[in-house]
């Protein structure tokens, strides 16, 4: 088991190389869909007989679920390739937000999977690398150079391997007494950091687990209220004396960057944050807070009050060792561009709005 062969998978994956992922119930030689050309797809499959792997709810919305009556709806679906799909038209395939651009899709025929497991894992490292859940499967004749297993895929999402790498003063605007501490995993590229605010003492502190978020947190977008709720929370944390924001690099809920903006492109055609996410063939909310557990019991911290509204961050949490003795709610002014994502937060995720 090792999560250095995942890392090298994710990797070979964003650069369109070619991985072979093995599972109990068999191997699964991929390369993905996003950013595959005429020669990339030509090196990965001579005799143009590869077939396309796509998520369940992509699968869904193509109607070839139902070609797969008996099938697990749950599972990713295997397509035959036919020659018509080259390198332009499985980008259609796997891409929801061209579909008004390219409505016509099909036929499809969709095929008996031979290695579930081994797709889960394939569509698991797609969420991992940011990339679509899509890809070409290839003949596992030749195997490729990159290999990877099951159990490695489930060591890379394992936060055990987090360290603090160092830690320094930052006075901030809201908060002059204030440590930065950067925490790194031998595998992992993202640096997730924590901002200790004030004086330790003896009462639990107040916490913010804080998501990346690019567009809101730095470019001041109105679709969130991540930005608004980054300096709210600053400030009660200042105000309370003593506690952490933890800085956590989960952008778009851990579907990351690329992936969040093309739920934002589905919102403009008008599906809300929930279906977008799902559109895309990701679980509506990505992240694991159990690195955030981690980070905190590295900080010495056992017990928090946490600034939230989300019920999942405190199940999150307790579910990995650290005890919440109060959820502090983080409510901020809606503005008219997110009124619906804060509807969705409160109807759909079950956020306490
Ligand atoms: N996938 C996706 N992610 C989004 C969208 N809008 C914001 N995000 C991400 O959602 C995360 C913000 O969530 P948080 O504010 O940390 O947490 P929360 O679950 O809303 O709960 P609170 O603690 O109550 O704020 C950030 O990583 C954002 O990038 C969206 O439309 N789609
Ligand atoms: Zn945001």
């Amino acid at each position: 088991m090792s999560a250095r062969a995942a890392a090298r998978a994710i990797d070979a994956l964003r650069r369109g190389w070619a991985v072979t992922v093995r599972a109990d119930d068999g191997a699964l030689r991929l390369m993905a869909i996003e950013g595959a050309d005429a020669v990339t797809l030509a090196g990965f499959d001579p005799e143009d007989r590869a077939d396309l792997l796509i998520s369940a709810a992509r699968a869904q919305t193509l109607k070839l679920a139902n070609q797969l009556a008996a099938a697990d709806p749950d599972l990713p679906v295997l397509i035959a390739r036919t020659p018509w799909i080259d390198a332009a038209a499985a980008m259609a395939i796997a891409d929801p937000v061209r579909d008004l651009a390219s409505p016509l899709k099909g036929p499809f025929q969709a095929k008996a999977l031979a290695a579930p497991q081994a797709a889960e894992a394939a569509l698991r490292l797609a969420r991992l690398a940011g990339i679509l859940p899509a890809f070409f499967v290839g003949s596992t004749e030749g195997e490729s150079e990159v290999v990877v297993e099951v159990p490695d895929v489930a060591a890379y999402d394992d936060a055990a391997h987090l360290a603090i790498a160092t830690r320094a003063r930052l006075p901030v605007s809201t908060a002059e007494n204030a440590e930065i501490v950067a925490f790194r995993s031998p595998d992992e590229p993202r640096e997730h950091v924590a901002l200790v605010i004030g004086q330790r003492n003896s009462s639990p502190p107040v916490v913010r687990l804080h998501s990346e978020c690019l567009t809101g947190d730095v470019l001041g977008s109105l679709k969130c209220d991540c930005g608004p709720q980054l300096h709210e929370a600053l400030h009660r944390i200042a105000d309370a004396q003593w506690g952490v924001l933890l800085y956590l690099r989960q952008e778009g809920r851990g579907i990351g960057l690329v992936n969040k903006l093309r739920a934002y492109a589905l919102q403009d055609q008008g599906f809300d944050t929930v279906d977008a996410n799902v559109r895309l063939g990701f679980a509506i909310d990505a992240r694991d807070f159990s690195v955030a557990a981690r980070m905190l019991d590295l900080l010495g911290i056992g017990t928090v009050r946490l600034l939230t509204n989300n019920p999942q961050k405190v199940a999150g949490l307790e579910g990995a060792g650290i005890r919440v003795a109060e959820r502090l709610p983080l409510v901020l002014p809606a503005n008219p561009y997110n009124e619906r994502y804060l509807a969705t937060k409160r109807d759909r995720t079950g956020h306490q709005l």
